[in-house]
């Protein structure tokens, strides 16, 4: 159910992303009502939270059964403490060994109070996933704002709110209620950095269990599709791995924990601060096989064929899979109720992309299989990539995907109808409004999720 406005973009961008969505080969497949229906529908379903928490589960360390009644315990012992009435369904995925799905409840009748706080769009958006607020995210508070006071929350759409008002007028929306666990003057009257819980959740709009500290080694969020991107990469023990773009590691933990942390997986990001998380997380998952280095992966082919050292750059041909989860324009990601991004950095990343992907393909053994994934909607950084990828390496051919609960690719490319099946495209707009709230968790689970593209290649 629509309850947010679509997602606030330049005018030019949503120009853009119509001329996608409504492309010429689309029009012809489905014609002008049903291409429209689907990129509004795009709009609406972006602002608003998937319907449903996916988490990954341990299982390197504990098996999913075992995982499932702990987390269940956490729940039942949150739900005590807060007397919140968080639904404590936890449903094995069918088809994906290590996922636990948990249902969101929303939009649920919450009633605005007179005195509220503006947090940032990033800071509402993860509220509407189950999150507390954290005082950092704060930007407005009421005047004489004490801990224990009840306020209701705001996310403030465009970033127009001024640091320390005491109110705000500007384009915002409504996300819950919740407790004030800070008074104001420890927010913004202070030279200290703000840490921890600023606004405890009471009444959420969209209410799911909060994971903030629950069970860290054996349970992360992370989204469905960045869940089966591991799986389609398919790591064996005892491979040497390629993680090119890694930060914060939670793709680059999976495929170490499916391959039981024998061999080794090398994950790179050029982002030094973003290398401690991926160290964190590792540590985190009790997993040892993870190497990680701060580098500029366009550069990771080693000039010389005969280099031996542990980090990049790497000679030809040093790795049995590669996964180039590839920096993206982000147009997949829920809710985002704005984005303020012009035409020309949406458009940015493809060449970027192509650059990753000349590295990621001399650094795959013959024989070795690439998976690139993005989290954005665009065709240019998704099926064009694919088109682009098979004409300039007549090397890589497509390959099915095992688990494949996306939809096939779209249509825009020039892709021949073979091809597209063998693209996984997770396309939300294709359910929204025709999600059936009644239907069994794991059904909508796999339809109601974030825009997500996988494409799998092997090298010959
Ligand atoms: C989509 S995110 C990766 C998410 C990650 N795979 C995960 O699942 O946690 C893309 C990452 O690429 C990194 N990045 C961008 N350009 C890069 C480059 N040239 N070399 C290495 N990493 C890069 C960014 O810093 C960012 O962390």
């Amino acid at each position: 159910m629509s309850i947010f406005p679509k997602i606030a973009l330049k005018p030019e961008v949503t120009e853009y992303l119509k001329s996608v969505f409504l492309n010429n080969e689309v029009l012809a497949a489905v014609g002008h009502q049903e291409a429209e229906s689907r990129f509004q529908n795009l709009l609406a379903c972006l602002s608003h939270p998937p319907s449903h928490t996916c988490v990954r589960a341990s299982t390197h360390l504990s098996s999913l059964e075992d995982i499932q009644h702990k987390l269940g315990e956490e729940l039942r012992k949150q739900q005590m403490c807060s007397s919140s009435t968080v639904s404590q369904q936890i449903l094995p995925h069918p088809q994906i060994p290590d996922v636990l799905l948990l249902p969101v409840d929303g939009p649920r009748p919450v009633k605005q109070l007179s005195s509220g706080v503006v947090v940032g769009a990033q800071c509402g958006s993860a509220v509407l996933r189950g999150a507390h607020v954290f005082a950092p995210g704060i930007v407005a508070s009421p005047k004489y704002m004490k801990a224990g006071d009840v306020v209701s929350v705001f996310s403030d759409l465009e970033g127009k709110c001024t640091r320390g008002a005491t109110s705000f007028q500007g384009k915002k929306v409504f996300v819950g209620n919740g407790v004030a666990e800070i008074d104001r003057s420890n927010i913004f009257c202070t030279d200290k950095p703000v840490k921890g819980v600023g606004v405890r959740m009471l009444e959420p709009l969209y209410q799911s269990p909060s994971f903030d500290g629950v069970l860290p080694s054996l349970v992360f969020l992370q989204n469905l599709p960045s869940v089966v991107v591991g799986h389609v990469l398919g790591p064996r023990p005892g491979e040497r791995i390629l993680d090119m773009c890694a930060a914060p590691g939670g793709k680059t933990c999976h495929i170490a924990a499916l391959m039981r942390d024998q061999g080794e997986v090398v994950a790179l990001d050029r982002i030094k601060n973003k290398i401690d998380q991926i160290h964190q997380n590792a540590q985190m998952f009790d997993l040892h096989s993870i190497k990680a280095f701060c580098f500029n992966s366009t550069q990771a082919v080693s000039g010389d064929p005969a280099q031996k050292s542990e980090g990049p750059p790497f000679p030809p041909e040093s790795f049995d899979r590669v996964l180039l989860d590839a920096p993206c324009s982000g147009l997949g990601q829920r809710p985002s109720m704005a984005n303020t991004c012009s035409r020309k950095e949406i458009c940015s990343y493809q060449p970027l992309q192509r650059k990753l992907f000349h590295a990621a393909v001399k650094l795959l053994k013959k024989g070795g299989v690439l998976v690139y994934s993005t989290c954005t909607v665009t065709l240019a950084e998704n099926e064009e990539q694919v088109a682009w990828a098979l004409d300039t390496f007549p090397c890589l051919t497509l390959q099915p995907q095992e688990p494949h609960i996306g939809a096939e690719g779209m249509l825009g490319a020039g892709l021949s109808p073979e091809q597209l099946r063998l693209l996984q495209r997770f396309s939300p707009e294709l359910s929204w409004e025709r999600t059936d709230m009644t239907a069994p968790l794991p059904c909508r689970a796999n339809m109601d999720t974030i825009g997500f593209f996988i494409a799998k290649f092997l090298k010959n």
